[in-house]
C-alpha cells in the first residue's frame, strides 16, 4: 500500500534510499540542506553530485522545507552522517507524532558519548511519542542500489511490528530486506566494519597483497564480534548481511569511501587532504576515534581498531600498524568463541 515518506538527507545514501521507495510507488519527500540540489532533483531527477549518471523516479519531491519534508510523513528515513544525527533530530521533534516510524540508515558511533546512533535520537526525543524506530543496515552501495542491481540488507525494529512494517516499505525485486530481531547487533555491525575498511584500504595503499586483506578482514570481524557480544549483542549477527555482508562489501570495494580513504592514507596522503578531496563522508575515521577509547574504558582487547587510531590520530607511520599487529604475543584463534561458548 502506498505510503507517505519522508527521507531525511539527500546525499548517496539518502538519494538511492528514497528512489527505492519511490519505485515502490510511495509519496517520497526528500530533505536536502542545499536549494540548488533540491531544484536539480525536482526538475532533472538526477543527483549528479552523489549519484553520477542515474535517474530517480520522478515521484520523489526535494525540498530544503523540513516541515514540509516531514510533517505528514508516516515514516522518516534518516540518512545524514552521524556526526550531522543530533542536530537533525532537532530540527524534526515538532514533526514527529504518534504514528510516525524513524528508520535510520547512519553508521557511526559519536566520539564523545560512545553512543549508537540510534541511543543519540532516543536521547534527543526522550520526551516524545512516536510510533517506533528501526534500523536499516547491510552491504549496500548506494551506486549500486540506485542502479537497482540485487542488493540485501537487515532491518531491526523496537518492535517486531515496526520491523515487518519497515521491510514492506523497502522491500522490491531489486532490494530483499531481512529482518532481524537484534537491533544492537544490527547496528553496532555497520558502525563497526567502516574501521576495518579503512585499514584494509591502507594495507592496501602499502602494497599488501590479498593475504593482508583476508587477515585483516576475519581477526576484525573477531573483534567487531568481541565487542559487540561483550555489550549484549548476539554473535550470530555478526555472521549476517550487517555484519560479515557489510564487513565484505565495504572490504572489497572500490566504491567504499572508507577503503578509498585508507588506501589513500597508505598511499601517503595526509587525513586531512583525503577528507577534503573525498566530497563525501568518510565515517570510518569518527568511528575508530570513538571505539579506540571506549574499547580501552570496557576493557576490550581491539589492536586492528588500536593500531588504525595510532595511525589517524598520532600520526604513526602506516607501516607501523602492520608491523606492530604482526608482532603481538601468540595467540588461540578460538579464544573469544571458547569464552562465548562457556558463557552459554
Ligand atoms: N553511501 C552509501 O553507500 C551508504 C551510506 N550509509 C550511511 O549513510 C549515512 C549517510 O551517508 P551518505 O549519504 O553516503 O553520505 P554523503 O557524504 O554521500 O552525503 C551526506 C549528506 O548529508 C548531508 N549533510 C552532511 N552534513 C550535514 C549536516 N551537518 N546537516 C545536514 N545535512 C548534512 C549532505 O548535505 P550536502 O550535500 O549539502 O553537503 C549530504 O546530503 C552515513 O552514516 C553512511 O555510513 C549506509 C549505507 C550505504
Ligand atoms: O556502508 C556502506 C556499504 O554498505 C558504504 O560504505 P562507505 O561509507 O565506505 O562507502
Amino acid at each position: 500500500m502506498k505510503k507517505q515518506a519522508a527521507v531525511i538527507g539527500a546525499g548517496s545514501w539518502g538519494t538511492a534510499l528514497a528512489s527505492v521507495l519511490g519505485q515502490n510507488q510511495h509519496t517520497v519527500r526528500l530533505w536536502c540542506r542545499r536549494e540548488a540540489l533540491a531544484e536539480e532533483i525536482n526538475t532533472a531527477h538526477k543527483n549528479e553530485g552523489y549519484l553520477k549518471g542515474i535517474v530517480l523516479p520522478d515521484n520523489i519531491v526535494a525540498t530544503t522545507d523540513m516541515k514540509e519534508a516531514a510533517e505528514k510523513a508516516s515514516y522518516i528515513v534518516l540518512a545524514v552522517p552521524s556526526g550531522a544525527v543530533r542536530k537533525i533530530a532537532r530540527k524534526l521533534m515538532p514533526y514527529l507524532h504518534e504514528d510516525t516510524i524513524v528508520v535510520h540508515a547512519a553508521k557511526g558511533i559519536e566520539p564523545e558519548s560512545f553512543l549508537r546512533v540510534s541511543q543519540i535520537l532516543k536521547e534527543e526525543w526522550a520526551d516524545l511519542s512516536f510510533r517506533g524506530m528501526a534500523v536499516l543496515s547491510g552491504p549496500s552501495h548506494a551506486e549500486e542500489v540506485a542502479e537497482q542491481q540485487p542488493t540485501t540488507v537487515a532491518v531491526s525494529g523496537t518492535s517486531e511490528q515496526v520491523q515487518t512494517l519497515v521491510q514492506e516499505l523497502f522491500m522490491n525485486q531489486a532490494f530483499r530486506v531481512y529482518t532481524n530481531d537484534d537491533f544492537l547487533g544490527v547496528e553496532l555491525g555497520g558502525a563497526l566494519k567502516n574501521i576495518i575498511a579503512l585499514g584494509i584500504g591502507l594495507t592496501s595503499g602499502l602494497g599488501y597483497g590479498d593475504n593482508a586483506k583476508a587477515a585483516l578482514m576475519t581477526r576484525g570481524l573477531a573483534e567487531i564480534t568481541r565487542l559487540g557480544t561483550h555489550l549484549g549483542a548476539s554473535p550470530l549477527t555478526f555472521t549476517g548481511l550487517s555484519g560479515l555482508g557489510d564487513l565484505i562489501v565495504t572490504c572489497t570495494s572500490e566504491h567504499s569511501r572508507n577503503w578509498r580513504a585508507g588506501n589513500q592514507i597508505g598511499s601517503g596522503k595526509s587525513l586531512e587532504d583525503v577528507l577534503e578531496q573525498m566530497g563525501m563522508v568518510v565515517e570510518g575515521v569518527r568511528t575508530t576515534e570513538a571505539v579506540y577509547h571506549w574499547s580501552r574504558e570496557l576493557g576490550v582487547e581491539m589492536p586492528i581498531t588500536e593500531g588504525l587510531y595510532k595511525v589517524l590520530f598520532e600520526h604513526v607511520p602506516p607501516e607501523n600498524m602492520a608491523k606492530s599487529l604482526m608482532e603481538r604475543g601468540k595467540k588461540n584463534e578460538k579464544e573469544h568463541s571458547i569464552m562465548l561458548l562457556d558463557n552459554n
